[in-house]
């Protein structure tokens, strides 16, 4: 059972869905749900099926097999594929598609049909994106923000049940980017409606979603809430995605990974097997020598990165084995290059995967 109960009724769901382009598959038997007032983002490397899988969903590209439900309807089939206008969904695309001719109170209005309350609708959606004074101004009047935020007025307008997002806030700079997505999350929260976006930023999928769906190669890596991916992906694809990591390839014995950082456990790996261990850069804190089995390292170099300093170390101390190594520590930590150190390694932040689950 879900946490909405084995009862609630997803607003979008895909079953089984395939598609081809020509005769390459693009979405390869995706399963996926979105219940009301969740915001869920398909996340992945260029190609993996996202876009497509959004476009499948929205009504703009057909299904082979498998189906489209919203609110419990079929809307895809084999046979069918109800258009987008008749879907009661809400679109946000990276570009916004403004209508340059038109201002920003009959962009919104557009898809309003009920002209008696249009009025009133387009006054209420401007001030809940803050931009009521700009109701007759024209798109290109407008920052690249503020018209993110009329794309999302617009969609939301009609009060749809879902608002499908296709890489909304990549044509924003990086410093705006953040506040609008912010607002943006806000907004979409207080309007209950179920939210699928696409992204390729995983920072910007913890920031958005209550889940994440990782997709690879048109098919589900993983899924589940941010925290959840973060802490125990279930392969070095999904770990690396959120981030910078350590890999050390390593033959296992006597159950063990040996490394010149230290011996993890393998369970379920066969001695002999090539195994892949995947280091965050955060599990490795640098600590005075001590004279005790701790491995130690020689610091390359060191680069303060904001909240963050980023360490690159050598495992060239006491070790025949020289590992280039990444460490991640909080604030500003800038030893000297050449200096050593001993290590003081986080386990729950070392995974052990077959070797070539990575890419
Ligand atoms: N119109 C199209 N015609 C033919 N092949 C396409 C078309 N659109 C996408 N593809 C192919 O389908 C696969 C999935 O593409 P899709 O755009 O869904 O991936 P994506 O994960 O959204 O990637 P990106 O982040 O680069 O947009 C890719 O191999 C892509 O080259």
């Amino acid at each position: 059972m879900d946490k909405f109960g084995a009862m609630t009724v997803p607003t979008i769901e895909l079953k089984a869905v395939h598609h081809l382009y020509g005769d390459r598959p693009s979405v390869c038997g995706l399963d996926l749900q979105v219940y009301p007032g969740e915001v869920v983002c398909l996340l992945g490397p260029s190609g993996c099926g996202k876009t497509t899988a959004l476009r499948i969903a929205a009504g703009l590209e057909d299904v082979q097999s498998g189906s489209v439900e919203l609110d419990g309807t079929v809307v895809s089939t084999a046979n069918l594929t109800v258009p987008p206008e008749k879907r009661e969904i809400g679109l946000v695309f990276q570009d916004y598609a403004l209508f340059p001719h038109m201002t920003i109170a009959a962009n919104i209005a557009f898809g309003l049909h009920d002209r008696a309350t249009a009025k009133a609708r387009v006054a209420e959606v401007l001030e809940q994106v803050g931009l009521t004074e700009y109701a007759d101004a024209y798109p290109h009047e407008l920052s690249g923000g503020q018209q993110q935020r009329v794309a999302l007025a617009r969609a939301l307008a009609p009060r749809p049940k879902a608002v499908l997002m296709d890489e909304p806030f990549s044509g924003l700079d990086a410093r705006l980017r953040e506040a609008v997505r912010d607002r943006t999350l806000h907004i979409l929260k207080s309007t209950g409606a179920a939210v699928l976006m696409v992204t390729h930023d995983a920072e910007e999928a913890m920031h958005m979603a209550d889940r994440i769906v990782v997709m690879r190669a048109g098919k589900v890596q993983q899924e589940g809430p941010p925290d959840e991916l973060y802490l125990h992906p279930n392969s070095g694809f999904v770990a690396a995605f959120f981030g910078d990591v350590n890999r050390i390839d390593v033959t296992v014995s006597g159950g063990m990974a040996e490394t010149p950082i230290g011996r993890f456990a393998c369970q379920g790996f066969a001695d002999g097997r090539m195994v892949e261990l995947v280091i965050r850069p955060e599990a490795l804190t640098l600590v005075p020598v001590d004279e005790g089995r701790r491995a130690q390292v020689k610091v390359l170099a060191s680069r303060m990165l904001g909240r963050t300093s980023l360490l690159h170390l050598c495992t060239c101390v006491g070790s025949e084995i020289e590992l280039h190594l990444h460490a991640r520590v909080p604030g500003r930590f800038l030893p000297e290059a050449g200096s050593v150190f001993s290590v003081d390694l986080d386990r729950s932040q070392v995974f052990v995967f077959p070797v070539g689950e990575a890419t």
